[in-house]
């Protein structure tokens, strides 16, 4: 499919936080639940924060959009979380979670599913307030930018984790190479970066609106990674099952998980 590149000025503009979550991770239909993305995201950042042993007192999450699930199972590793993303609706969205206001999306399943990965099933209600705590601030950001958190100057990170947020934010490989080297500027030598993405894909829909998305392949990542100064130490994909209607709305083959320790800065 052919796509023109949408800056962070569309998402700024048309980016609904709501729509987008229901179409992607409402429970029955959810593009991610039916292609089983989220629950392979979940398994690997559990595994990372585990046995993984990526740990430490500042994780900061680049785009999470109005998305909690990626923080679930960091929330026990890192003393505290600062999450950034472009959009000031998509920040609000986090910031309504983080007051508990009633009407938002229902992560229930996504809170049972980590609970359970941990071994304590039932303990929903306190993995929920668990993050409420560790998620410390919502911030702006723009990845593009050379500190991406400019004005705002953060200790060096422990991790940045980003998911489902460089391939929408990149209009190609080079600029994607440059995004890596400016996220790696937050991290400590010894830190980890972390990315979840979909791989092969040129657009998604959310609602009425259409976003590019970088057309990006394991080798390209492995790369452009690897370039940076990270040594890969997890690598991960994850297949689609082909389903039409849902190629549709976003036309993804496959997902990926990468687990990266920065060895130096470039
Ligand atoms: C498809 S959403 C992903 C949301 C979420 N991370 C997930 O896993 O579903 C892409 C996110 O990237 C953010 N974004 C796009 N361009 C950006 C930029 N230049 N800097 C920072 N965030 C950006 C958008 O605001 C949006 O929240």
């Amino acid at each position: 499919m052919a796509s023109t590149f949408t800056g962070p000025q569309v998402y700024q503009e048309n980016f609904d936080s709501q729509i987008y979550l229901d179409t992607y991770y409402g429970a029955v239909n959810g593009v991610f639940i039916k292609d089983g993305y989220l629950n392979f995201i979940l398994k690997k950042l559990h595994k990372a924060f585990t046995s993984g042993g990526v740990k430490g007192d500042l994780l900061i999450d680049i785009g999470p959009g109005p998305c909690i699930y990626q923080e679930l199972s960091a929330c026990e590793a890192f003393k505290e979380i600062t999450a950034a993303d472009f959009t000031d609706r998509n920040r609000e969205y986090l910031e309504k979670w983080r007051r508990n206001e009633p009407g938002l999306f229902d992560w229930t399943a996504s809170l049972k599913f980590v609970c359970e990965l941990e071994g304590r099933s039932g303990k929903i209600a306190e993995k929920e307030d668990k993050l409420r705590k560790t998620l410390k601030r919502v911030v702006p950001c723009d990845v593009t930018k050379s500190n991406p958190l400019h004005p705002l100057v953060l200790p060096k990170a422990d991790c940045v984790l980003t998911v489902g947020c460089l391939e929408c934010a990149c209009k190609d490989e080079e600029a994607y190479g440059k995004v890596i080297k400016n996220l790696s500027s937050l991290l400590k030598v010894g830190g980890h970066l972390i990315i979840g993405s979909i791989l092969e894909s040129t657009i998604f829909r959310c609602g009425k609106s259409q976003f590019s998305l970088i057309n990006l392949s394991e080798q390209f990542l492995r790369k452009v990674v690897t370039d940076t100064g990270f040594v890969i130490e997890d690598l991960e994909v994850l297949c689609r099952e082909f389903d039409k209607p849902m190629f549709d709305i976003c036309d993804h083959t496959s997902g990926i998980f990468i687990l990266a320790k920065k060895v130096k800065d470039v």
